[in-house]
């Protein structure tokens, strides 16, 4: 996590002004957490205080997490979902009881006890951002019920003080992330294209990641085209591109190598990438071939974590 800095705080000065005392019940009780797929990953430079420069087009496929919260007589995280085992309940640096604080802190409002509901689908620590999407889905929730609702801009210096990933997922939308993760613009239109992830299962630290780069200053993205008009388009632009941290995580670890592999030598597979600092990667596939590919990999390896939708 960043700690906010001084440049945050006009932002979150903004944020205490506009805040009610009095929840206000909306029908968005709970949120969908998108995951956050990096289709292109360059490091360009690292800032004085070790932080990484990035260029990344970031997607968020119609795979993640569901969070609920309501109203109790006590602060609670409820887990459930097939990744609830790999967090604790009772961990106050769960990133949503985090981002929770954090949002009445900044809006200067006695935090009331809220029951947090996290349905977790997605693999922790896997590079496609759960834990930030998960705080981002937290954000919105929170400005839905005590806020000036998810529109407000003071949540973006909220969001990047939970993590570099977190101000990205706040929007979900395709974007050019670029900064640390800060500064956000509209990616091109993309293609109808399907996206299958991949995890084999292993956990990888993202600061270790950024510690095993030998490289810091690669160059930026390519430009981008005005859209993404065909998948082939797309396929073009990527191949110009890199994940610059996957070297990396592919020598901290082997079964990325193994996943690539995997998806590489499918019929179905257009393009095949770590997100992140892994280790997910994905396949870009034509719609009607994500089914079979995801059946495919399943059979084959049973013990993947393996989910497919739409970019
Ligand atoms: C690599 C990406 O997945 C690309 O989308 C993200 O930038 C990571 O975002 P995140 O997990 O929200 O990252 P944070 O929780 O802010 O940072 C975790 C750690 O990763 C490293 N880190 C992260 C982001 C960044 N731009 N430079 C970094 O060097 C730092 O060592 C930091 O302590
Ligand atoms: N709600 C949460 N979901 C997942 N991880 C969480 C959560 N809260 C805290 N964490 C912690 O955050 C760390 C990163 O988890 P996360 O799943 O967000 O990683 P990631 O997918 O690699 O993220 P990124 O792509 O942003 O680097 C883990 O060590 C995990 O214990």
């Amino acid at each position: 996590m960043r700690p906010a800095t001084a440049a945050d705080r006009p932002a979150m000065t903004a944020i205490a002004e506009a805040t009610s005392r009095t929840p206000r019940r909306t029908s968005s009780d709970a949120e969908f957490a998108r995951a956050k797929v990096n289709l292109a990953l360059h490091v360009t430079g690292q800032r004085a205080d070790g932080y990484h420069l990035l260029d990344s087009l970031a997607v968020f496929p119609d795979i993640g997490d569901r969070l609920r919260v309501s109203p109790a007589k006590a602060t609670s995280l409820v887990l459930s979902g097939p990744f609830a085992d790999a967090l604790e309940a009772d961990d106050p640096d769960n990133l949503v009881l985090k981002a929770g604080r954090l949002f009445f802190e900044h809006s200067r409002q006695v935090a009331p006890p809220l029951r947090f509901a996290l349905e977790k689908n997605l693999p922790v620590a896997s590079g496609i951002g759960g834990g930030s999407a998960d705080a981002a889905a937290c954000l919105r929730l929170l400005a839905d019920r005590y806020g000036r609702g998810r529109a407000d801009a003071a949540l973006v210096g909220i969001a990047l003080a939970l993590g570099a990933d977190v101000p990205a997922c706040l929007a979900q939308r395709p974007c050019r992330l670029s900064g640390i993760g800060e500064r956000l613009d509209p990616a091109p239109p993309l293609p109808e294209i399907a996206i299958v992830l991949v995890n084999p299962g292993v956990g990888v630290s993202t600061p270790a990641v950024f510690r095993a780069l030998e490289t810091r200053d690669n160059p930026p993205l390519p430009a981008f085209p005005e859209r993404f008009a065909t998948p082939e388009v797309l396929l073009d632009w990527l191949r110009a591109t890199r994940n610059d941290l996957q070297p990396a995580a592919m020598s901290i670890c082997p079964a990325i190598g193994t996943v690539l592999d995997a998806l590489d030598a499918r019929p179905e597979t257009l393009f095949a990438r770590m997100s992140g600092s892994g280790a997910t990667c994905f396949a870009l596939c034509r719609p009607a071939d994500a089914g079979p590919l995801h059946e495919s990999l399943a059979r084959d390896h049973p013990d993947w974590w393996i989910a497919c939708g739409t970019v």
